[in-house]
């Protein structure tokens, strides 16, 4: 008797952002079926980054697996960090403003949640750090970036992989977890959750 091939069970990214699909894709993976999950992200009292993180990216991935029985969801949640202070997306260019303004000069931290719930029902998930170092910012260097809209929809109003390139001095970790899914950390979940691509 012959072993049948194992069954591919679909991959599910729990994500509206098109940085974590074109993330995904420069891995090989191509998401079955791409299903944004609508949660409230407010941090809880006293809840630390690294948590809010965490909790975020496994309440996306819930949010979906009803929809999505037998399948691998994944889903994760990027959050900057100062010290304790969170910096999430910011709701206006004000906050967007104070925000780059409390990052100039300064090292701060990058936190990406990742979340895979695996067929079985399973929920696997962990937290990828990255340590980022901003130059000094004139007001000029933040009007600029303002003006460019890049802020919107990015923790802690910047994204690295665009303008703001020109204001990161070093970074100490994953590139990718700073754009929003950190790809060694999340190869080895799928690999190690026994996700097996159609091309694999
Ligand atoms: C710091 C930083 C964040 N970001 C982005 C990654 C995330 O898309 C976003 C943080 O918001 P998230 O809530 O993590 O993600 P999202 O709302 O964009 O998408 P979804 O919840 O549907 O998955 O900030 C960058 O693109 N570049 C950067 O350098």
């Amino acid at each position: 008797m012959t072993e049948s091939a194992p069954q591919h069970s679909p991959l599910i990214l729990a994500s509206a952002s098109p940085r974590r699909r074109e993330l995904l894709a420069q891995i090989g993976l191509v998401p079955d079926d791409i299903c944004p999950a609508e949660i409230d992200e407010t941090p809880l009292r006293d809840e630390t980054p690294r948590q809010l993180a965490e909790r975020l990216a496994v309440e996306k991935a819930k949010a979906v697996v009803e929809q999505k029985p037998d399948a691998f969801i994944l889903a994760s949640d990027t959050v900057v960090a100062l010290g304790q202070r969170i910096l999430g997306k910011p709701d206006s260019e004000q906050e967007a403003r104070r925000f780059l303004t409390m990052l100039s000069g300064r090292r701060h931290r990058v936190y990406t949640g990742l979340c895979l719930i695996t067929p079985d029902g399973k929920t696997h998930s962990r937290v990828v750090m990255t340590q980022v170092s901003f130059k000094r910012l004139t007001e000029q260097d933040i009007d600029t970036y303002i003006a460019s809209g890049e802020w919107d929809g990015k923790a802690g109003a910047y994204a690295i992989q665009g303008l703001a390139g020109r204001y990161v001095k070093s970074i100490n970790g994953s590139y990718s977890n700073v754009v929003g899914l950190p790809l060694f950390e999340t190869a080895n979940l799928l690999d190690g959750s026994g996700y097996r691509s159609k091309t694999s």
